[in-house]
């Protein structure tokens, strides 16, 4: 099994990149674990508790839980992988039955800041765009797909996305094997990921 990890901070387009990977793809050679389905179960919280949590932290995710199933799927067993909910900040009920693939792709926010699961990828990739794209870019897609308004997303980002982008996200750069600048849509980059994943299947 080949485990790449796309790192890079929120709204840099990893799920955009991780899709445009995939699609391209034999859907049965690839599976995608996204780290936001990682988030803490916190469901003993009210609903007003969750809003303050700082989902920007490394002690916001179960690591544990994550590593426990990358080495379940590394065993060739399959996993039930949480499905979170940015509407309620909280895992749902449901799970996603997901079996190992010959390439599985980690994407999230914090995923290269925990050194157990960053030995576990063969291929570290961080997808970068400049802060003020990304703030434009979040703004957007949390208002229009997380349930989200203005005065949220701009509290949230100056309270703790950027200073915890600036003290965890960023720096796990150094440990990236590629950089995909992603100002624009970088088909170039992608393909050569690709490239490098269809030789590893071959
Ligand atoms: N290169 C790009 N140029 C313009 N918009 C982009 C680009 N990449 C992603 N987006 C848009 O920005 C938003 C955030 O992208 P997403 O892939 O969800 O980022 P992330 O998973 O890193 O938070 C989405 O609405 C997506 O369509
Ligand atoms: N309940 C939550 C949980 C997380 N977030 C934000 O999501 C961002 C990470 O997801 P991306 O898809 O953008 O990489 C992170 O910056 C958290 O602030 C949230 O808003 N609510």
């Amino acid at each position: 099994m080949l485990i790449i990890g796309i790192a890079g901070g929120t709204g840099c387009g990893k799920t955009t990149v991780v899709n445009q990977i995939v699609n391209e793809l034999p859907f049965e050679e690839v599976g995608v674990i996204s780290q936001d389905s990682y988030y803490n179960d916190i469901s003993h919280l009210t609903y007003e508790e969750r809003t303050n949590i700082n989902f920007d932290h490394p002690r916001a995710i179960d690591f544990d839980l994550l590593i426990e199933h990358l080495q379940i799927l590394k065993q060739g067993n399959p996993i039930d992988q949480p499905v979170y909910s940015f509407v309620k900040h909280n895992r749902t009920k449901d799970t996603i039955h997901t079996f190992p693939r010959k390439v599985m792709i980690v994407e999230g926010i914090l995923i290269m800041t925990n050194p157990k699961i960053r030995e576990m990828f063969d291929i570290k990739i961080y997808v970068h765009a400049d802060s003020d794209e990304r703030l434009i870019r979040r703004l957007k897609r949390d208002i229009t797909e997380r349930g989200r308004d203005l005065d949220e997303v701009l509290s949230r980002y100056q309270n703790t996305l950027k200073p915890m982008h600036n003290q965890f996200i960023e720096p796990t750069k150094e440990f990236a094997d590629i950089i995909i600048p992603n100002n624009k849509y970088n088909t170039v980059a992608v393909d050569i990921v690709r490239t490098i994943i269809n030789e590893k299947l071959a």
